[in-house]
């Protein structure tokens, strides 16, 4: 039940305007969940369309297994597709929607139902089959839409933003779900999300687009600590950039000389240096950075309420550092602390913004 899915320059235009999607081209191996990442209108939706068949792209290929499926209608590519909303027969009872895909294709009542009802009790409701689907909440309707897509026993698993109509406990429950059908099923999955949490939970590895374009295709760790650009650390939530300059393999800033980290080699010239909130540790009072730190002094300049925990922001000179710490840590606006940054978790991208 899995497929290696291949798209090559995929390009989407409507209308003749600026591309939807431009040359998209990344490899989904099989049993892998992929997630696609990105802002509104960044060609999410457009790239996961292309690929169940649902719209024809204006170039590029897209190949199962090695097969380009240009031409090959939607039903005939060995996919199911998941919607925001669960697109149910609300005339069908919860079994028969789910046994559906089979009965059309001719599987005899019997054995399509008796089929779908291993799917169900797979979604975790078994015993649910007789009900009408109109009977569901809305968690339930989406498990049903999922039995139903793995009823059909796609190659490829398409999920456009499934579970963000949910509440979060809700969508909690069901990326645990679809992490037990991804073990028991192993099949290739592509979701389309504007979560990074969500891409974070699910997905082995993100293709990032922004206005059409792939950013960055990596895991999840990778997109946050090891951004291809300024773009990317931004659209992944990073709030320190500090510009610079890296001669002979160190970033010079106002935050001082930070060294590649080990193995890595940093491109000379001008560069912004980059480091995740998360990983920078503020001392107070202030104390020495332990080794394999940087440690600068900073003062804090703002502090926001994030539930459990507050965002602190900090000057250090003309550049601004970011941190997060327990909500019941006192920091106090003006206050002096000790910024420890980790050189492991630092990284430089060009161009400096303009
Ligand atoms: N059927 C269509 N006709 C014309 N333009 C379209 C069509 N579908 C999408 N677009 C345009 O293509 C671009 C990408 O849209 P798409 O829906 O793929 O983005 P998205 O990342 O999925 O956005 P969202 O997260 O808001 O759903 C947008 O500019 C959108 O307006």
């Amino acid at each position: 039940m899995s497929a290696t899915l291949r798209l090559d320059a995929l390009t989407k235009s409507f209308d003749g305007r600026a591309n939807a999607v431009d040359a998209v081209s990344l490899t989904v191996e099989p049993g892998e969940c992929l997630a696609i990442l990105g802002p509104s209108g960044s060609g999410k939706s457009s790239v996961l369309r292309a690929i169940a068949g649902l719209d024809s792209p204006t170039s590029g290929r897209i190949l199962v297994d090695g097969t380009d499926v240009a031409g090959v209608a939607p039903e005939r590519r060995g996919m199911a597709m998941v919607f925001q909303r669960p697109l149910l027969f609300p005339h069908l009872s919860v079994l028969d929607n789910v046994a559906f895909a089979a009965t059309v294709a001719g599987t005899p009542r019997g054995e399509a139902r008796e089929d779908a009802r291993q799917f169900l009790a797979l979604v975790q409701l078994e015993g649910f089959g007789s009900r009408p689907v109109t009977a569901l909440s809305g968690g339930q309707e989406q498990r049903v839409a999922l039995a139903r897509a793995l009823a059909a026993r796609p190659r490829v698993l398409l999920l456009d933003e499934p579970f963000s109509a949910l509440d979060p406990e809700l969508r909690a429950d069901m990326h645990e779900l679809l992490g037990q059908l991804r073990e028991r099923l192993k099949p290739t999955v592509v979701m389309v999300t504007h979560d990074r949490d969500e891409a974070a939970i699910v997905a082995d590895r993100v293709a990032l687009l922004r206005t059409g374009r792939l950013l960055q295709h990596d895991t999840v760790e990778r997109l946050y600590t090891r951004p291809a650009s300024l773009d990317v650390a931004r659209l992944m939530g990073g709030r320190i950039e500090v510009a610079g300059v890296v001669r002979e393999g160190v970033h010079r800033s106002p935050l001082g000389s930070i060294e590649a980290p080990a193995g890595e080699s940093w491109p000379e010239g001008e560069s912004v240096l980059v480091v995740r909130h998360e990983a920078v540790h503020l001392a107070s009072p202030p104390v020495p950075a332990p080794q394999g730190m940087t440690g600068v002094t900073a003062v804090v300049t703002a502090r926001h309420a994030r539930g459990p925990r507050a965002a602190i922001e900090l000057a250090v000179g003309s550049a601004t550092l970011a941190a997060e710490v327990p909500a019941s840590r006192p920091l106090t606006i003006g206050q002096e602390v000790a910024a420890h940054i980790p050189r492991s978790a630092c990284t430089v991208v060009t161009p400096v913004p303009g």
